[in-house]
This record gives structure tokens, sequence and C-alpha cells, in this order.
């Protein structure tokens, strides 16, 4: 099966957690989107969304699934999103396309977070792939500063704004070994809105599209 198959699997597989007459915590990215495009074939037997980005409220709402203000609903029992990468402790990193910060937010406040992945993310040690870190505009060259006295390699994600209206850094050669602890130093960092380390609130159940099955990872 091609990347993308395998891809189209774990979106399908996804749908069978999605509670009926609920708000559906929705991800990014081109995993989300078979999942978006799967649920359209029950979006009878639930209330609508909620999104984490302007591209996968367009997809949702091309479908004719209403998509809800976060401010405006209760309770998300599932929350639905891709990884960069994923560790057998479900922690990731997200944020390649730079939706990082909504999708943590949705992630918060979701009783359970769905993780679909193909099975090249699942890695030994997160960091291979860039930690994405959304800064406000004006802190960009300070947060890189202290990002470089922590460690790491910081690239401006240049000519991108994300959502919120900020720009992205990318962080290279961070060595992880304690997820949660970077994680923290990084929010803390003044300037910083989040970073793409989702480790303190980690995924709850990962669905991994391997070539002869979905495997189903919990924590
Ligand atoms: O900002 C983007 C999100 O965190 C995505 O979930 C992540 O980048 C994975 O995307 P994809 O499914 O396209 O690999």
């Amino acid at each position: 099966m091609t990347q993308d198959e395998l891809k189209a699997l774990v979106g399908k597989a996804a749908v069978e957690y999605v509670e009926e007459g609920s708000i559906v915590g929705v991800g990014t990215g081109s995993t989300v989107n078979y999942f978006i495009d799967e649920l359209a074939t029950i979006k009878h037997k639930i209330q609508g969304a909620v999104s984490s980005s302007e591209a996968s409220t367009e997809r949702l709402k091309s479908h004719g699934i209403e998509v809800f203000e976060l401010n405006d609903v209760d309770r998300i029992p599932v929350y639905v999103d891709g990884a960069d990468e994923s560790n057998h402790l479900l922690q990731l990193v997200k944020g390649g396309g730079g939706a990082l910060t909504r999708e943590k937010i949705i992630a918060a406040v979701a009783d359970k977070f769905i993780c679909i992945a193909d099975e090249s993310k699942l890695v030994p040690r997160l960091g291979e792939f860039p930690i994405p870190i959304e800064v406000i505009p004006m802190a960009r060259s300070y947060v890189a500063r202290e990002v470089v006295k922590l460690g790491g390699d910081p690239v401006y994600r240049t000519g991108f704004t994300t959502d919120n209206g900020n720009v992205i850094l990318d962080v290279h050669g961070f060595e992880i070994n304690e997820p949660i602890k970077l994680e923290r130093l990084l929010n803390n960092i003044v300037g910083v809105v989040t970073n793409g380390l989702f480790a303190e609130r980690a995924a709850d159940v990962l669905l991994l599209g391997k070539q002869d099955s979905v495997e189903t990872l919990t924590r």
C-alpha cells in the first residue's frame, strides 16, 4: 500500500470512535483530510465539528458538516488528528502544517484524543522531525536566541503565517530525552504561543496504518 492508502485506512478506522449525536474535534493535515471525507458519510449521525484550522473548516463545510466555535461547545468527546511523529508513549510532534496551537487547544478540551498516522510516523525517539514553535512576530529573533541557548537550531518558516497571524520557527537538533520538560521550557519563553510537542497532553489512542492492518496503540 502507498502512504496515501495507509492514511486513508486510518482515516476510515477513526470514524468508529465518533460518538453518535456528538460534536467531533477535527485536526489538520493530509491524514485528517481522509478522516473528514469519511466523516461526511456519517454526517447525519453527528451534530457537527470543531475545527483546528481554516483548511479543515473549509473541507468540513464543503461536505455540509456544520462547524461550531469552540467557545460555544461544552464537550468534545473525541478529537481526531494526525502527527508528524509519535513515540511509544503516544507523545507527539505536530505542527508540520502550522496548525499546532488550535490543535493543542482542542486536544486539551477533548475527552479522548485519537491520533491517526501511517507507520512511518512511529519513532523510537522524538526530534528527528523539527519542532515547530508558533511565535508572536515581534518576538521572533528573541525566541530564536533563547532556543539556541537550549541547544536547538531554529529555522524561520519564511512566507508562512499561521491562522492566528503568527510566525513559525522550526527547531532542528534537539536531543529530546524528556519531552514534557522540553515542552514546558519552550512554552515558558516570552513570545512563544505554543510549541509542537504534545507530550503533556499525549494522544490516548494511536491508530497506525501498516501494510496489512491498522494497529491500535494505547497508553
Ligand atoms: O499542523 C499540522 C498538523 O499538526 C498535522 O497533524 C501534522 O503535520 C501531520 O500532518 P499529515 O497528516 O499531513 O502528515
